[in-house]
């Protein structure tokens, strides 16, 4: 039943819920087969057609740790996209998609909000490329200093990936969970949600094959 709208169904509620939990205990929370096989992949489809029609902005330079001289690699590749664009249809399914479990897991949460949020808005998408070669992105907060971001959310496109091999592991360093981590593999048509602010520091693993994901910030 993938191809129905998402808040139509028949696990609507239960992912909605599904999020609420997590989040309140965890404040991440992991959705496999998001989309369904079929339409992951004409949203990756579109995002390898953007990638080959080359509008990816090139990514911030970053030193390689590896070698200790100033040789920099390309990070993170991005492009912005609202959905609404002809070639981005299928994204922008996915968005509405990631929208109707946000909206519902706020409302359907007891006090109508999500930890203690009443998400109103959101950012574009933003579709990343990791471009292989060890390009990684450093331990970070993505809403360090109160910018209104409220929820993160990231669905990944990467078929077949091998961890071992392929690298790119998402590690998040929750806080108040001492020396747990949350280690997150970009697997294809997973999606994720966890708190933007500083309850979350987490780090994109050196990547050795090309790693894609769309992220939405969410704002109260
Ligand atoms: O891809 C992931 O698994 C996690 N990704 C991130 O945390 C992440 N966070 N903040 C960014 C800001 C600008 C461009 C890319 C990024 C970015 O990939
Ligand atoms: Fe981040």
């Amino acid at each position: 039943n993938t191809n129905v709208p998402m808040s139509q169904r028949s696990d609507y509620v239960d992912l909605c819920r599904n999020i609420i939990r997590d989040m309140d205990l965890y404040g991440v929370c992991v959705l496999d087969n998001f989309l369904g096989y079929q339409r992951g992949m004409t949203v990756l489809d579109e995002v390898l057609n953007l990638y080959n029609m080359g509008v990816f902005k090139d990514g911030q330079l970053v030193r390689n740790k590896a070698s200790n001289n100033l040789k920099t690699i390309r990070g993170d590749q991005i492009i912005w996209v609202d959905g609404r664009e002809d070639c981005c249809k299928q994204i922008g399914q996915l968005i509405s998609d990631v929208d109707a479990v946000v909206m519902g897991s706020n409302k359907m949460n007891d006090n109508g909000k999500l930890g203690n949020y009443t998400i109103n808005g959101r950012t574009k998408a933003m579709v990343a490329c990791y471009p292989g070669h060890g390009s990684h992105y450093v331990k970070h907060v993505d809403n360090p200093n109160k910018d209104g971001r409220c929820i993160t959310a990231i669905y990944y496109l990467n078929k077949d990936w091998d961890i071992k091999e392929n690298g790119g592991l998402l590690r998040i360093f929750p806080e108040g969970w001492s020396d747990q981590v949350a280690d997150i593999e970009p697997l294809f048509d997973r999606i994720l949600f966890f708190w933007s602010d500083r309850r979350n520091p987490h780090e994109v693993q050196p990547a050795f094959k090309t790693r894609y994901a769309i992220t939405l910030w969410y704002f109260d």
